[in-house]
């Protein structure tokens, strides 16, 4: 309990029904008399670290994850503070409850485990009053959005408004992993109708039973959005979430330069991805441009790792012909050529000049056995992708191949670490995007690496927010891919790509500071001291300790 107590106006019921302050068993004698609480609480009177023990014991009591998820979001929509004290104290058993793999299970039965509303569904029948729907007091506090549309959630595919589960997720480990305040956060959906014909004939679907808007329609309807949230608030940060590929780059394109915004599928997951690559590279004593990569998957993640990577490329002095000829990406249609038709702006970047045999391109197979790839990237959504000759050959030509299959969940892995390090006889350095336990190959036991946009969204968030940056720049997200990279075990020869998910908060706080002090050198925020930034990260900051109350 701290010293200074806080002033509270809500008593009774409203009180306890206010997750930011219901303390549960927790308020005190004194509380329970100033506030009208005596018999609306059990006699039992806990402390937090009580709770956390008793909610822990509870959480692994629970037969399978979705149960466990559900158990942590109810804490979470009772009593904050609990919720995020477990989060933080348990950070490696609770993230996958609250991110991938269980958000993941959560997203795909949202609508039968729906109970509570947490944050705003804002549907295509709200045109024309989106400003009203976020007009309330209640959102005068937000600084942070995480929006999606639901249409590519993970590698799951179109959930509608069951993606809800994807904003509310990822917002919260803005808070576990970051201290971030929860009271300026807001997730939001835009129900924008389903492409899925299952879940719009399940009666207890929650969203909007409609094709999805499409073409000007939708155009129109995220512009509304955003000009509504611009005008409420002119410093709000906005993260985009798992929108399907042929939305995500064009919008991100659109507003990254109107407002404070990033995509974190295509610009987070390219972090994470070159400051693994880096560090990966680095480790092996060569050269980012001496690798030979194929990345499966053309979507967001696929096209904005390759983009990140090639800048990568360039900074290390090769021209631009050198680093693209460094690429093959590949997607349903093979290796992908210049030929093609459809393709979006970012495949055409790293498509390659050979023609296609109308249309189609070469296999997987027949890149990884005729170029040689040094480092392959999965990023397709497609599990089994990875096969056992596939590896072996990876490991025949080169001694330490990276690879990583990073699609999520962990049910879209495209081979599990087991699979490739037993294929590879333990020669490759394998990294996922959703949790896998540790490997024992050849006597020896490997940690596997969680190569997720986790590292990167806290700590981006955090810095942005804290310097007051007017926009997110390619250079801040390379800034914080360097950052991770200069924290990875490898480089101090330990056995990890990156530095091990308990230390998130720590990691966080490394992150914001290059991307700030980077914000800074490109003079997209207003100049800053050490104290200043360090002030403003203690005003964006928040702890999950009770304080004590006392009425109006
Ligand atoms: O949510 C995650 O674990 C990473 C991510 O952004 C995605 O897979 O879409
Ligand atoms: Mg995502």
């Amino acid at each position: 309990m701290t010293s200074s107590p806080r002033t509270v106006s809500l008593k009774g019921q409203a009180l306890l029904d206010t997750p930011l302050l219901n303390k549960g068993t927790a308020f005190s004698h004194e509380e329970r008399t100033a506030f009208g609480l005596h018999g609306r609480l059990p006699a039992a009177i806990h402390s937090l670290d009580e709770q956390v023990a008793q909610a822990y014991e509870t959480v692994k009591a629970k037969p399978d994850t979705l149960s466990r998820h559900i158990y942590v979001r109810s804490l979470q929509d009772s009593n904050e503070t609990l919720f995020y004290a477990l989060l933080e104290r348990h950070l490696t058993e609770m993230m996958p409850l609250v991110y991938t793999p269980g958000v993941g299970q959560a997203c795909l039965e949202f609508s039968h485990i729906w109970q509570r509303p947490r944050g705003l569904f804002i549907a295509a029948e709200h045109k024309g009053h989106i400003a009203d729907l976020i007009a309330s007091p209640d959102y005068d506090k937000v600084k942070l959005i995480i929006v999606t549309d639901g249409e590519r959630i993970l590698g799951l595919g179109d959930l509608g408004a069951n993606g809800m589960g994807i904003p509310i997720g990822k917002l919260s480990l803005y808070t576990a992993c970051a201290g971030l305040n929860p009271d300026m956060m807001l997730p939001i959906t835009l129900d924008v109708g389903t492409n899925n014909e299952t879940l719009r004939n399940d009666p207890s679907y929650i969203g909007s039973r409609t094709p999805r808007l499409r073409g000007d329609a939708y155009s129109a309807f995220v512009d509304e959005f955003i000009t509504a949230i611009t005008a409420r608030w002119p410093h709000l940060l906005l993260h985009w979430e798992d929108f399907a590929g042929l939305n995500a780059a064009p919008l991100l394109a659109r507003y990254r330069n109107q407002l404070l915004s990033f995509n974190d599928d295509i610009q987070g997951t390219a972090a994470i991805a070159t400051a693994a690559i880096l560090a990966g590279v680095k480790a092996k004593k060569e050269r980012l441009s001496q690798q030979t990569i194929t990345i499966v998957g053309g979507g967001s993640a696929g096209c904005g790792i390759a983009d990140q990577l090639f800048q990568a490329m360039l900074a290390e002095g090769t021209s631009e012909s050198d680093a693209r000829a460094r690429f093959f990406m590949l997607d349903r249609p093979g290796l992908l050529t210049n030929d093609m038709p459809n393709l979006t702006e970012g495949q055409k970047r790293f498509a390659r000049p050979e023609a296609s045999r109308d249309g189609v391109g070469r296999t997987l197979e027949d890149v990884v056995t005729t170029e040689h790839p040094t480092i392959l990237i999965g990023v397709s959504g497609q599990a089994g992708l990875f096969t056992q000759s596939l590896m072996t050959s990876m490991s025949t030509h080169c001694q330490r191949p990276l690879i990583f299959p990073l699609s999520n969940p962990t049910s879209h892995v495209e081979a599990t670490p087991q699979d490739i390090l037993t294929w590879t006889n333990g020669q490759a350095i394998v990294s996922t995007g959703s949790p896998f336990a540790p490997v024992t190959i050849n006597g020896r036991t490997i940690a596997i690496d969680q190569t997720n946009n986790s590292y990167i969204f806290p700590g981006l968030g955090l810095g942005a927010l804290a310097c007051g940056a007017q926009r997110i720049s390619d250079g801040m997200l390379m800034a914080s891919a360097q950052a991770v990279a200069e924290l990875s075990p490898l480089l101090q020869d330990g056995d990890n790509l990156l530095p091990p998910l308990e230390d998130s908060a720590s990691i966080a706080r490394t992150v914001a500071r290059a991307v700030a002090y980077h914000a800074r050198d490109e003079k997209l925020c207003p100049d800053f001291t050490d104290e200043d930034f360090q002030n403003a990260l203690d005003r964006l900051s928040w702890t999950p300790t009770y304080q004590d109350y006392q009425p109006t």
